[in-house]
C-alpha cells in the first residue's frame, strides 16, 4: 500500500473551514487506497498561548527560541490544543485518528539542536513499530512536533523537520501543506520544480528565507532519502487539495 505523510502548519489551526476541507481530502485519499499520517505544527497556537501566559517569543532563522520555562506552554499548545483539535476534526469525518507526539512509541531519537535556542530539538527516525501497527489497523496517526530526549527533557521541534523524520521512518511520500501555494520566486510566482542548486541560488538572492528556508531544507533531506520529489503546497487552496486527491502535481516539487 502507498503511504503518505502530510504535514500541516501555519494558520490552519485557526481556520475551521481549512481544517474541515483538509480532513475531507484526507478521507478521500484514504478511500483511494493511501495509508496516511498527519504531522502538524501550530506556530499560531504556540504564539497565542505564550502571549496569554505573559511570555514574549522570538525566532532565529525560522526556529522558535524556546527557553526552559516556556516549554510546558509550547508542549501544551502543540501536543494538547493543536493535536486534539485535529483529532476532533478527523473524528467528525469518520476517520479513526490516534493523537501522538514524536515522543511516543520510540519513533524517533531526539536531541537538543543548538543550546542557544533552548529546548529546541532535532530528531532522527528510529522505530516504525507503532505507526506500522496503527496503519495496518486502518487508523490515522496525528503526530505533533513535541519530542523528548534521552534525559527526559521535552523539546520543541520544527514541524517540517518532524515530518521529514516520520517520512524517513516509513519511506513514505511527503507533502508539506503551508499557507502559501508553494515556493515563490522573486516576483511572487510559483516555482514548479526546485533542486538543491536552485534552492541555494534563491537563498543567496534572499528570496527563500525564514520558515520557508527551513521547510525546503527539510523537503530536500526527505526527497534525497526517499529518492522521490517532496511537494510543498497550500492547505488554503481547494484546487490544490483537489489535485492532491486526483494524484495530479501540486505546488512546488522539491527534487532529490
Ligand atoms: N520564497 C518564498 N516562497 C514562499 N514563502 C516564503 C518564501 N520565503 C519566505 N517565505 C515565508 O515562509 C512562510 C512559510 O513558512 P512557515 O511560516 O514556517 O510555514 P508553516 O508555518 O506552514 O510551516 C510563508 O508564509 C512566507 O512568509
Ligand atoms: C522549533 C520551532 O520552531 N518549533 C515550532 C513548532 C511548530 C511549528 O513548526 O509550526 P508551523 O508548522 O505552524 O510553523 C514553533 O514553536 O513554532
Amino acid at each position: 500500500m502507498k503511504t503518505m505523510v502530510i504535514k500541516v502548519g501555519g494558520a490552519l489551526l485557526a481556520c475551521e473551514t481549512g481544517i474541515a476541507r483538509l480532513f475531507e481530502t484526507l478521507q478521500g485519499l484514504q478511500q483511494g487506497g493511501w495509508q496516511l499520517l498527519l504531522v502538524h505544527g501550530g506556530g499560531i497556537v504556540v504564539e497565542q498561548q505564550l502571549q496569554a501566559n505573559g511570555f514574549t517569543s522570538d525566532k532565529k532563522q525560522g526556529l522558535r527560541i524556546t527557553p526552559a520555562e516556556q516549554i510546558p506552554v509550547v508542549a501544551g499548545a502543540l501536543a494538547g490544543t493543536a493535536n486534539t483539535a485535529l483529532v476532533a476534526a478527523a473524528c467528525k469525518v469518520g476517520l479513526v485518528p490516534v493523537g501522538l507526539s514524536l515522543a511516543d512509541g520510540g519513533m524517533v531519537q531526539a536531541q537538543v539542536l543548538d543550546p542557544s535556542l533552548g529546548c529546541v530539538g532535532e530528531v532522527v527516525a528510529k522505530a516504525s513499530t507503532l505507526p506500522d501497527a496503527l496503519l495496518s489497523a486502518g487508523m490515522l496517526p496525528i503526530i505533533s512536533s513535541i519530542a523528548v530526549d534521552e534525559t527526559g527533557q521535552l523539546l520543541n521541534v520544527n514541524a517540517d523537520q518532524a515530518a521529514t523524520a516520520i517520512c524517513q521512518l516509513l519511506g513514505a511520500e511527503l507533502t508539506l501543506l503551508s499557507d502559501v501555494s508553494g515556493v515563490l520566486d522573486g516576483k511572487g510566482q510559483l516555482i514548479a520544480s526546485l533542486d538543491q542548486a536552485g534552492f541555494e541560488q534563491q537563498v543567496a538572492l534572499g528570496v527563500i528565507a525564514g520558515g520557508m528556508k527551513v521547510k525546503v531544507e527539510a523537503a530536500l533531506a526527505a526527497a534525497k532519502s526517499i529518492n522521490n520529489c517532496v511537494r510543498i503546497a497550500s492547505w488554503r487552496s481547494p484546487e490544490q487539495l483537489a489535485a492532491l486527491l486526483d494524484g495530479e502535481p501540486v505546488g512546488t516539487a522539491v527534487q532529490p
